[in-house]
């Protein structure tokens, strides 16, 4: 594991790492922001999963999370959205919403992604275990978030892991993936023609199943241009509402599908959250 740039920020360290995964089958490179309290001792964390055309990057340079993460004692752990390099398998035609930048946080089971394509075990097991082995931080107390293709992979995550995650929230998220074209065109790839499969990682699907027993919130700008075909809140307010979930949707008039969003209304999930990990 290399620490490959380390810059001061509000008091707190914001790193970005260098590793082999084991699940991934590649290096690959995370990024952690460290508050300054966890130079005392142990500090609870915020996932962030970012977006598709993503990497560790986007939220750590655009999303302005680290002042109120500093405050509030929490570190922030962004990690890549696919595998990468040589040897990494991509959408055939290049295409910048399946393969690289597009992993959906799901376990692949068709070649030849599914070598490589494992962001499921490697955000949901393999990186826990090698931050709280590596870093300051209390793996008791994690809590989960992300952004549209992020935003699925949050909600999914937090749905069938409810013991893991304190508490859960997305930005504009794919809400049903198995249902709109982003969402058919991943799954189709990752794991072929079994809607088992894609139903295990749809939120709406699974909030159908079995429900939550914890609120989520989420945040959708009204002027994002992929609200209709690709993020469709409507659908997972349906389905909470059937199944008594306390959903929280802040609908964001003229607010588009950017970082400048997530910015605005960013501090509120870190609060939300916080209240979550405090002791
Ligand atoms: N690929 C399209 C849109 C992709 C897009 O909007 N990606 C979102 C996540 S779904 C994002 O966060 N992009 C990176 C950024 O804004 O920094 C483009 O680049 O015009």
């Amino acid at each position: 594991m290399d620490i490959i740039e380390d810059v001061l920020c509000f008091g707190g360290r914001q790193l970005r790492v260098k590793h082999t995964s084991e699940s991934c089958h590649c290096d690959m490179v995370f990024s952690v922001f460290l508050p300054p309290q966890a130079e005392q001792g142990k500090v609870p964390v915020v996932w962030w999963l970012s977006g598709l055309t993503c990497n560790d990057q986007n939220f750590v340079t655009k999303a302005g999370a680290q002042r109120v993460a500093a405050e509030l004692g929490v570190a922030i752990v962004a990690p890549d959205t696919s595998p990468r390099g040589d040897g990494v398998a991509d959408d055939p035609d290049g295409a910048w919403d399946f393969g690289l930048g597009a992993g959906f946080y799901v376990n692949a089971t068709q070649a030849p992604y599914d070598r490589h394509y494992r962001m499921y075990d490697y955000v949901q097991a393999e990186l826990p275990a090698l931050l709280a082995k590596r870093f300051p931080l209390d793996i008791e107390r994690q809590s989960i978030m992300g952004h549209s293709m992020g935003g699925h992979g949050a909600l999914t995550l937090a749905l069938r892991h409810p013991d893991q995650y304190r508490s859960v929230s997305a930005f504009a998220p794919i809400c049903v993936p198995s249902q709109v074209s982003w969402g058919q065109k991943a799954f189709g790839g990752y794991f072929g023609g079994d809607e088992s499969l894609w139903l295990e990682h749809d939120a709406v699907a699974l909030i159908e199943k079995s429900g939550f027993d914890k609120p989520i919130l989420v945040d959708q700008g009204a002027a994002d241009s992929f609200l209709q075909n690709q993020l469709k809140p409507e659908l997972l307010e349906q389905a909470c509402e059937r199944a008594g979930v306390a959903l929280t949707l802040n609908q964001r008039e003229g607010y588009d599908h950017s970082y400048f969003f997530i910015a605005s209304f960013i501090e509120e999930h870190f609060r939300y959250h916080g209240r979550f990990l405090s002791r």
